[in-house]
């Protein structure tokens, strides 16, 4: 086939390491009947591999040139083309319990995360190549810098692990930051659990805002000293030190006394 030339506004950089695309589809584990999606399959460096487990293989791409030529492939019968914005795409459409892959376009990778939670419900698992440094945002420990909104949406609805370091030289085009590979698995027991995750969403933003700031003084417009008592949060402490299901009790419990986060 003729020379793709990377596109930048794409998030295009192509694996081309044969060792990390199979432990990434090792990860994986397809099984002939699983429902796999995979984000942004590019030149089916993962796509290839993964079919081949599979009867069928959903893909979601943006890129014209790269649609033309996934459906000129040899295996090009067992995908399913989702054609667009992975940011557009009703995950639900797509009907049975999901395994979830894709070396995410790095530039999508957090509202990507914040929409698939939504969807947690019906997902087996998701598997990602993000940027490392996104990765160890997601995997934080409260009182550390790196603990923010991202870890404390994603540890409260998913259990993750690292599962792998991706230097640059495994790309092409090579990227300037380092990468790596994240397990998620959606805690059962929690989906469904904060009545309004918008509202969540927003609490942490404001939280967060102003990380040297208390939370009394972040969350002031919305959080009187009650209301941080009935969830048992201690209004002069900062964003950082409070813990994922501590917010999701403070979300719910503001739901209920009619206050809407804006
Ligand atoms: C980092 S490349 C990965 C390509 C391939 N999976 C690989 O590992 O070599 C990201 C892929 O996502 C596609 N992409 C970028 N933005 C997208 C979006 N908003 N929706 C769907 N696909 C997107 C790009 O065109 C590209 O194919």
């Amino acid at each position: 086939m003729a020379e793709h030339k990377a596109r930048k506004r794409f998030g295009q950089n192509f694996l081309q390491d044969t060792r990390i695309i199979n432990d990434i589809v090792d990860a994986v584990r397809p099984e002939p009947d699983d429902v796999v999606i995979e984000i942004g399959p590019g030149l089916a460096a993962i796509t290839e591999p993964l079919a081949r487990n599979l009867k069928q293989l959903h893909v979601v791409e943006i890129d014209r040139d790269i649609i033309a030529r996934l459906k000129r492939l040899p295996f090009a019968g067992k995908l399913v083309i989702h054609e667009g914005d992975v940011l557009q795409l009703d995950f639900r459409s797509i009907p049975g319990m999901k395994k979830i892959v894709g070396n995410l376009p790095y530039n999508i990778s957090t509202p990507l995360l914040f929409e698939l939670v939504e969807v947690a419900d019906e997902v087996v698992d998701m598997h990602f190549m993000l940027q490392k440094e996104v990765v160890e945002r997601m995997v934080a420990e409260p009182k550390t810098n790196d603990y923010g909104r991202l870890s404390v949406v994603l540890q409260y609805y998913f259990e993750m692990e690292k599962i792998l370091d991706v230097p640059p030289e495994s790309f092409d085009p090579a990227p300037k930051v380092d990468s790596a590979v994240i397990r998620m698995i959606p805690n059962s027991g929690r989906i469904g659990v904060a009545d309004d995750f918008a509202q969540l969403s927003r609490l942490l933003q404001h939280a967060f805002q102003q990380r040297r700031k208390t939370l009394r003084n972040n969350l002031k417009q919305w959080v009187s000293d009650e209301d941080f008592a009935a969830v048992g949060i201690e209004p002069t402490l900062r964003a950082e030190h409070v813990a994922p299901e501590q917010y999701v009790q403070l979300s719910n419990h503001l739901l209920r006394q009619g206050v809407a986060i804006d």
